[in-house]
C-alpha cells in the first residue's frame, strides 16, 4: 500500500455520507442551502434599508423621536425574521449532517472491524497490527472531523452564490471581476493543497510507526522500567523522532495551507481596493452602488474563510478514508453460507503443503518446504525440533490459520477450500504461545458444560482463583501458568475435533505438566480427538503416539509408537 496506490483510489467523505443516507443528506443539504440563501439576504436587506433611509433622511430623523415602534420600519422585521430563519435552518442542517456523519463513521468503524475480522491472518500480519489499530482510531476520527464540517461548507457555498447573484444585480462588471478573482483564488489555493497532500499522507504513515512505539511503551513497560537508558533510547527512536518528523511535516503542510488560505481570504480586500482605487480611473463606477458592493465583498470573506478552513480537515479526512479503503486490496476470506456441518471424518490429511513468509525487508524470508502428513482421530502427535525449525508455522497451516502456497489439506477426501474453510476451522481449537484469553465463553452453556467448567477449575488448580458466573470468568488476572490453564479449560469446553497446543506446558509446574501429559492428553485420545502438541519437553515424548521432527523448515522424520511396536513384534 504505497502512497501512490492510495492517491489513485477514488473515495471521498461526501460519497461516504451519501452512500449512508442519500435522502437525509439531500434534505440536510437543501436546508443548509436555504440557510445560505437567507444568509445572502442579510446584506441586501441592510443596504436597501440604509438607502431608503438616506433618501428620506428628514422623515427618518423625525421618526426616531416620534415613533414608539420597537422596530423601525418593515425592513427591520424582515431582517430579524431572516436572522431567525437562518438560526433554525443552519442549526437543523448542521445537526442533521452531524447525525449522518456520526452514524456513517460508526458504520465505517464497524465495517473496518468486519473487514479486519475477515482478513487472512497473514495479510493482517503484513499490514501490521499497529496500522490496523490506527485505522480504527485516528483515521476514523479524521473522517468524522471532516464529515461534520460539510454542512458548514454547504451553508457557506450557498451564501457566496447568493452574494454573487446580488453583485450581478448590482453591477455585472464588478460581478465578472469578482468571478475571475475567485477562480484565481481557487487556483491559488488548490496548487498548494496538491503540493502538501503527500506531506499529510507521509505524516499519517509516521503515525503508524508512533502507534507501534506506543504498543511497545505499554506492553514493554516491565522491560523499560528496569533500564533507564533503554527506555530513553526507545522513547527517542520509536516515539519522539517519528513524532517530531510527523509534526514537522504537518506544520509545514499546515503552514502552506494557512498562508494560501490567508492569501485567498484577503482576496476580498484586493478586489475592494481594486474597485475603489483602480477601477474608477478606467471605467465609470457608480458611487451609489459602491456601498452595497463593498459590504457584499466584506461579507463574502467570512464564508470563504470558513470553506478554506475546512479544506484542511477535508484533505486529512479524505487521506484517512483512502487509507481505510486500501484494506480492500486484501481479499477477505470467503465464508460459505452453508449451515450444514462438516461431515464426520477419520483422517486429516496434509498433502504437500508449503508456505513462505513474505517480507519486504528480507528476501531470504523463511519458507516451509512441502510437508505431507496424515493424522487420524484418537492420535496424539508431538511436533518437535529446534527453535525456528518451522513447528509453529506448520501448526498454523494445520490449524488453517495460514493458507498454504502449495498443497492441500483434506478431511478424509474432502479438500478444504474457500467454500468450507469456515466450517472446517470450527472443528479446530488451538492455544498458541501468543494466545488471547477471553473472559467469556461465547457459546450457549448447558448444565453439563457448567459442571465440566467447575470440574476443570478444580482439577487445574483454578478453584478459588477465578469463578465461572453467568458465562463469564470472574477474573482473568492470574499468573502466566494459571492463565494458560484457564485457556486450556476454555479449549476443552469448546469440544472440538482437533486440538493444537503450541508449547502449552512450557511454563507449568511439574504437577500440571503431569496432569496435562498423563491425564488430559489420554482423556482427549479416549474422546476421539486428534491432538497435535508442539513441544520441547523430551521427558514427555513417550506420551506421544507419533513424533514429527522438523529442522530448517523441513519435515525430517516421523517416529510412531505403532511402528515401534510393529518392529518390536
Ligand atoms: N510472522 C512471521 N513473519 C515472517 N517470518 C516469520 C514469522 N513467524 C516466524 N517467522 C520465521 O519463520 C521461522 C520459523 O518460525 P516458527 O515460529 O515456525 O519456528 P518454531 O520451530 O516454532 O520455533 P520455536 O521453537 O522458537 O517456537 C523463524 O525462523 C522466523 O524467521
Amino acid at each position: 500500500m504505497s502512497s501512490n496506490d492510495l492517491n489513485n483510489k477514488k473515495v471521498s467523505i461526501t460519497s461516504l455520507l451519501f452512500s449512508y443516507s442519500p435522502k437525509l443528506l439531500i434534505i440536510a443539504v437543501t436546508i443548509g442551502a436555504l440557510s445560505g440563501f437567507f444568509y445572502s439576504l442579510i446584506i441586501p436587506i441592510i443596504v436597501n434599508s440604509i438607502q431608503v433611509k438616506a433618501s428620506d433622511e428628514v422623515e427618518v430623523n423625525a421618526s426616531y423621536f416620534q415613533s414608539y415602534d420597537f422596530i423601525n420600519g418593515n425592513e427591520g422585521w424582515v431582517f430579524f425574521l431572516t436572522v431567525i430563519i437562518i438560526l433554525f435552518t443552519k442549526a437543523a442542517s448542521v445537526i442533521l449532517v452531524n447525525n449522518i456523519a456520526k452514524s456513517a463513521t460508526a458504520e465505517l468503524k464497524l465495517n473496518i472491524v468486519k473487514r479486519i475480522n475477515s482478513m487472512k491472518l497473514d495479510d493482517m500480519e503484513k499490514v501490521g497490527f499497529s496500522r490496523l489499530l490506527n485505522l480504527l482510531t485516528e483515521d476514523v476520527l479524521s473522517v468524522a472531523n471532516a464529515a461534520v464540517g460539510i454542512p458548514v461548507i454547504v451553508v457557506s457555498i450557498v451564501t457566496i452564490i447568493g452574494m454573487f447573484s446580488y453583485l450581478f444585480i448590482l453591477n455585472s462588471i464588478v460581478f465578472a471581476i469578482v468571478i475571475v478573482s475567485v477562480i484565481f483564488g481557487i487556483i491559488l489555493y488548490q496548487t498548494p493543497v496538491r503540493l502538501v497532500r503527500s506531506s499529510y499522507v507521509k505524516s499519517r504513515e509516521f503515525s503508524d510507526v508512533i502507534q507501534e512505539g506506543l504498543r511497545g511503551l505499554i506492553f514493554g513497560a516491565f522491560e523499560l522500567k528496569l533500564d533507564r537508558n533503554k527506555s530513553k533510547n526507545y522513547i527517542k527512536e520509536e516515539i519522539e523522532i517519528p513524532l517530531l518528523k510527523s509534526t514537522k511535516l504537518e506544520k509545514m503542510a499546515d503552514g502552506v495551507l494557512h498562508l494560501s488560505a490567508t492569501a485567498s481570504d484577503l482576496l476580498s480586500f484586493f478586489i475592494i481596493g481594486f474597485l475603489v482605487f483602480v477601477l474608477p480611473s478606467y471605467i465609470p463606477f457608480p458611487k451609489e452602488e459602491s456601498a452595497g458592493i463593498i459590504m457584499a465583498l466584506l461579507y463574502i470573506a467570512g464564508p470563504i474563510a470558513t470553506i478554506l478552513g475546512m479544506f484542511r480537515e477535508l484533505e486529512i479526512g479524505n487521506i484517512a478514508l483512502k487509507r481505510i479503503h486500501a484494506l480492500e486490496c486484501f481479499d477477505g476470506e470467503l465464508y460459505c453460507n452453508d449451515s450444514q456441518p462438516l461431515p464426520e471424518w477419520n483422517t486429516y490429511n496434509v498433502k504437500g503443503v508449503s508456505y513462505k513468509y513474505s517480507s519486504k525487508k528480507f528476501d531470504n524470508s523463511f519458507s516451509l518446504k512441502p510437508v505431507s502428513l496424515s493424522f487420524s482421530r484418537s492420535q496424539i502427535n508431538f511436533i518437535v525440533g529446534g527453535n525456528g525449525s518451522g513447528k509453529s508455522t506448520l501448526s498454523k497451516l494445520i490449524s488453517l490459520h495460514y493458507q498454504c502456497n502449495e498443497g492441500e489439506i483434506l478431511f478424509d477426501n474432502m479438500i478444504v477450500d474457500e467454500s468450507n474453510i469456515a466450517l472446517a476451522r470450527e472443528r479446530i481449537s488451538v492455544i498458541y504461545s501468543d494466545y488471547y484469553l477471553f473472559s467469556k465463553l461465547y457459546k450457549k452453556q448447558n448444565l453439563s458444560d457448567i459442571e465440566k467448567v467447575n470440574f476443570y477449575l478444580e482439577s487445574l488448580g483454578l478453584s478459588g482463583k477465578t469463578d465461572f458466573v453467568n458465562g463469564y470468568f470472574t477474573t482473568t488476572k492470574l499468573s502466566d501458568g494459571q492463565r494458560r490453564r484457564l485457556a486450556l479449560l476454555v479449549a476443552l469446553i469448546e469440544d472440538k475435533d482437533i486440538y493444537i497446543f503450541d508449547e502449552w506446558a512450557a511454563d507449568q509446574d511439574p504437577e500440571f505438566k503431569k496432569i496435562f501429559y498423563h491425564q488430559i492428553l489420554p482423556t482427549m485420545k479416549k474422546d476421539n480427538k486428534l491432538v497435535i502438541v508442539v513441544s520441547h519437553d523430551d521427558r514427555y515424548f513417550k506420551c506421544a503416539d507419533r513424533l514429527i521432527f522438523m529442522d530448517g523448515g523441513e519435515l525430517v522424520g516421523i517416529e510412531s509408537k505403532e511402528k515401534e511396536s510393529a518392529t518390536m513384534i
